[in-house]
């Protein structure tokens, strides 16, 4: 089938929608449910525009006759990675950044393990050769079965928060983490919970190892990875509560449009096909699963192109507000523009250096550098907050005196177009531009955003660890060490290359 169009995902939505529950309620068609009908046609929007004739050699590529979505392609070269990263940008652009999981983050997860699935195969309870147990030629399925289908994933790694002093097996329950229960013929039934699915709205759920497991044990009954349809038997997707609140899409430009909603993942005695089990029991392979097939910077390099985008919409809106009110005289208000240009330049600097230092990996895959997208990770996070802050302080009252649609509209439309007109722009242009700057800092959607951009990719503080952990510092202590031994005269120390 290769490249979907945003019809075909719709109609295999509507046959076989996810198991969510919102307000107490089974939502049987997401493309009609009020909280998700809306997300659910921006997905199809977004599918449609890898068949747009100035979009489709970009977004799309060819291989045996068939397109596939270029979040799919195995990047052989520096050209193939700058591709993708440009596929991911325009995408992303289409919702100003602030989708965080369109389908590209999973499908460079997926080509990534598939392409280097042979990391599967190692795992002690795969058996090579064997129809339905060879971990790796499940992975290697599965990625072709994705890439084939165009299909949209969400995914689960994280165990209900409950309590974060003890390890899985120590919670009040042990199936409140997600387990194995027992093996069948047919595959493994598993039972428990998962904390969060981004973009439940979708096809296939991928469960892969939350980041570690503390486990000392080599083998794990909470050490899996699998995936499976959204509509499996026995799996339900409890969501939060909608931020799309159905209203018109001027009075909410981005709620309305891309809320792309966050579910609790119950598990209850589902069954996982032998076929769809990827890892099983290995501690060891399980918490370095996304580090060993270098899925993690596939995933990374679609982030920090996201990010790019999502901060091109920051500085769009912010100067945007300044022309409107006129502002852009005073010395603080340019300091604060320059001040998103700052993060926009190093966010782009480190997508460029990504691609700038990539080198093909153990599988053969171009794979971006680690050094800029491990910065751009634990940087995004860091800065983010100042980012709605900056719009915060720029529009000022401007960004909670809205009046809406209907009110314009209403008795007092015409006192309403002569108050809060703009410097530089009439009270409809003007109302629009601060309802997306209140929608990007402050909506419900905008709250959401903020929390989503600390702790997306994981916990920033042990992502800290973790960088602290792989970077190699040794050779800046060898310097200092050199510098400190010198007797005399300074000796010139060769350059890191
Ligand atoms: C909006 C949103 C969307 C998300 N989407 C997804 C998704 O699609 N898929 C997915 O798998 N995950 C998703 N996540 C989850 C994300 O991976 C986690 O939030 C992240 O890994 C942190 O885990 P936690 O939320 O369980 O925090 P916790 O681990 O419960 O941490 C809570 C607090 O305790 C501290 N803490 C806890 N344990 C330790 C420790 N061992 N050492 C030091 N400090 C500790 C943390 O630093 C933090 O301050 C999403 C999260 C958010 C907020
Ligand atoms: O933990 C990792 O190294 C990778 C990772 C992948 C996907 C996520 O959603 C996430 O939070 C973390």
């Amino acid at each position: 089938m290769g490249a979907i169009t945003g019809q075909e995902f719709l109609d295999r939505l509507r046959q076989n929608p996810p198991t969510l529950y919102i307000d107490g309620q089974r939502v049987t068609d997401p493309t009609t449910h009020p909280a998700t009908r809306n997300m659910a046609h921006s997905l199809a929007g977004l599918y449609d525009l890898q068949h747009q004739p100035e979009l489709r050699d970009l977004l799309t590529f060819e291989e045996n006759g068939q397109r596939y979505a270029t979040s799919f392609m195995v990047p052989r070269t520096k050209e193939d990675l700058a591709k993708i990263g440009e596929a991911h940008r325009v995408r992303a652009n289409y919702a100003l950044g602030f989708l965080g999981r369109a389908p590209d983050y999973m499908n460079a997860n997926v080509m990534a393990a598939g392409v280097g699935a042979d990391y599967f195969g190692a795992c002690s309870a795969s058996v090579k050769g064997d129809p339905r147990r060879d971990f790796a030629a499940n992975m290697r399925r599965y990625f072709e079965f994705v890439r084939e289908n165009d299909l949209c994933l969400t995914h689960a790694l994280t165990n209900p928060q409950v309590n974060r002093a003890k390890q899985a097996s120590e919670m009040p329950d042990p199936y409140i983490a997600l387990g194995v229960v027992e093996e069948t013929e047919e595959g493994v039934i598993v039972r428990g919970a998962r904390m969060m699915a981004t973009l439940p709205i979708a096809d296939e759920i991928l469960v892969f190892p939350s980041t570690v497991l503390k486990e000392n044990a080599d083998k794990s009954k909470y050490a899996m990875g699998f995936a499976l349809p959204c509509n499996a038997p026995g799996l339900s997707f409890q969501c939060r509560e909608p931020f799309d609140l159905g209203r018109d899409p001027e009075d909410h430009p981005l709620g309305s449009r891309f809320d792309e909603q966050d579910a609790f993942v119950i598990f209850d005695d589902v069954l996982v096909p032998w076929e769809r089990v990827f890892l099983l029991y290995d501690v060891e392979l399980a918490n370095k699963a996304y580090a060993g097939t270098d899925a993690v910077l596939h995933m990374a390099y679609q982030v920090v192109n996201l990010k790019v985008a999502k901060t091109e919409a920051f500085l769009g809106t912010a100067q945007a507000i300044v022309n409107a009110i006129g502002s852009g005289q005073f010395q603080h208000v340019q300091s604060k523009v320059a001040e998103i240009i700052v993060t926009l330049e190093i966010m782009k600097a480190l997508e460029v250096a990504a691609v700038a230092g990539a080198q093909p990996n153990g599988y053969g895959v171009m794979t971006p550098a680690r050094g800029p997208l491990d910065a751009a990770r634990n940087y995004y996070p860091a800065v983010y907050a100042r980012l709605p802050e900056l719009l915060q302080l720029l529009g000022a009252s401007g960004i909670i005196m809205m009046p809406s649609k209907a009110d314009r509209e209403g008795p007092l439309g015409p006192q309403i177009q002569k108050y809060l007109q703009a410097g530089a722009a009439s009270a409809d242009e003007r109302l629009k531009l601060f309802r997306l700057a209140w929608d990007m800092s402050m909506s419900s959607f905008g709250g959401r955003q903020s929390l989503y951009e600390k702790f997306f990719f994981g916990d920033p503080v042990r992502m800290h660890s973790a960088l602290y952990e792989v970077y190699n510092k040794q050779p800046y202590v060898e310097r200092i060490q050199a510098f400190l031994n010198q007797a005399g005269a300074p000796q010139a120390v060769a350059a890191d290359d």
